[in-house]
């Protein structure tokens, strides 16, 4: 007991001495000097970082004004771009509804949503400027002896519509299971035999990672993955860790390895690579990371894709952007016109700013680069 109590004396003791010291102003002083000093060896490698992403850096408005189509009396609907996504299931709803009206917020003509039978009416509910087929289903609704004639049936409904897209978003809010995602294999062979790019995002990359041959040698491809999706990427395409230090290279590498697709790697800077070259979009965004904002990047790349494409085709190689590769061009323009949107919404909204305030800032947002008239 008498040393208990002498114990609890003690740790009373060191408590009091400790108070004292931390209110005392050279000790304040050395813990400053402490955290300045490293603050300053953090900040090193960092700096060394952004000097590298800036010499990469791309200029993306000029980018933007170049492949926007002016809106042309002569022009009828589809010309502007003909959006479909592939997307929602039971558990997500929001995803490929953010892919899908961002795409028409930008200035597509037309924006499709191909998702499961449960999700279609409350997508359809959110907005009635989606053409929404509620066409997948889950394994939880099909018996083994009918998976076949479903797969069947899914293809030739999306078949009817296919050579209409000029770019399918395969992913956003897609879900895991495993029947769906057979079909959604189909309908990526289907499309690719048709020339149609493909952005690929959300569980599209939990499919393609575990499935590399869906995409491998496609230059229409574009791979849009975050930071748990780039992680699984590289370990299965590299066999290693992400490398932070030569992040634009290792991208480089990864892009090669799957034989010339895209890869938009987002985060703090996003970088684009497809396997030939390197460019980064460094324009500020916005510190709040809501879910929802990598849809509205996958609906944004599918139309600036779209529109380089055409821009590219009609400008028969007398385009004075340096890059010609309309896959980078549509990364570049969907990674600017989200950060601006986002940049743009946070003034107004602040910490309470969500994926629908940025969508709403779309408009402005490519305004500002590209107006109107
Ligand atoms: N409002 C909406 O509707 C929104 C919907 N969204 C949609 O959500 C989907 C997932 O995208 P996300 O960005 O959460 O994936 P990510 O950061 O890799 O994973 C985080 C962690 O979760 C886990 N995990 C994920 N899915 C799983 C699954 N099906 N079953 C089991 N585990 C799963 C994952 O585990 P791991 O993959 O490491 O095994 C990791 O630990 C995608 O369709 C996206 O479009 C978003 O776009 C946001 C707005
Ligand atoms: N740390 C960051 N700082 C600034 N911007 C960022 C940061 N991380 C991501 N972003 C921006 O947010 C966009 C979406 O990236 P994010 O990593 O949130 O995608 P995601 O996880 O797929 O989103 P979603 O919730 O839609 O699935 C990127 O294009 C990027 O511009
Ligand atoms: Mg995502």
């Amino acid at each position: 007991m008498l040393m208990k109590d002498c114990m609890n004396s003690r740790l009373l003791l060191d408590c009091a001495k400790s108070c004292i010291l931390a209110s005392s102003p050279v000790f304040r002083r050395q813990q400053f000097l402490i955290r300045c000093l490293e603050v300053s060896i953090d900040h090193r490698p960092h700096s060394r970082d952004m000097q590298a992403l800036r010499s990469i850096e791309v200029d993306s408005e000029s980018v933007i004004r170049a492949i926007t189509p002016a809106l042309d009396p002569t022009r009828h609907k589809g010309q502007a771009g003909n959006i479909a996504v592939i997307g929602g299931c039971r558990e997500y709803t929001g995803a490929p509804y953010f892919a899908a009206i961002s795409a028409l917020k930008i200035g597509a003509d037309l924006s499709h949503v191909f998702c499961t039978k449960d999700a279609a009416p409350v997508i359809k509910s959110y907005s009635p400027e989606l053409i929404v087929h509620p066409v997948l289903e889950e394994s939880y609704n099909v018996g083994e002896e009918n998976k076949r004639s479903i797969t069947s049936k899914v293809l030739a409904e999306v078949d009817k519509w296919m050579e209409r897209f000029n770019c399918l978003v395969v992913g956003p809010g897609l879900g895991r299971d495993p029947f769906l995602l057979d079909c959604v294999s189909e309908l990526m062979r289907h499309a690719r035999q048709s020339s149609i790019p493909i952005v690929i995002d959300g569980d599209g990359l939990f499919l393609v990672t575990n499935n590399l041959d869906l995409v491998r040698g496609y230059p229409l491809a574009v791979l849009t993955p975050n930071v748990n999706e780039y992680k699984r990427l590289v370990q299965k395409v590299l066999s290693s860790e992400v490398n932070d230090v030569d992040a634009p290279q290792q991208l480089l590498s990864l892009a090669k390895k799957i034989g010339g697709v895209t890869i938009l790697r987002k985060g703090n800077s996003d970088l684009v690579s497809d396997g030939d070259t390197v460019k980064s979009v460094n324009i500020y965004g916005s510190p709040r990371r809501c879910g929802g904002q990598g849809d509205i990047l996958s609906g944004s790349v599918a139309v600036f894709l779209s529109w380089a494409r055409q821009h590219i085709l009609a400008a028969d190689s007398n385009s004075n952007l340096s890059c010609k590769n309309p896959t980078v061009l549509g990364c570049i323009a969907g990674s600017a016109i989200l950060r601006k949107a986002a940049s743009l919404a946070f003034l107004k909204k602040k910490r309470s700013t969500v994926t629908g305030d940025i969508i709403e800032c779309l408009g402005q947002s490519l305004e500002d680069i590209s107006p109107a008239s």
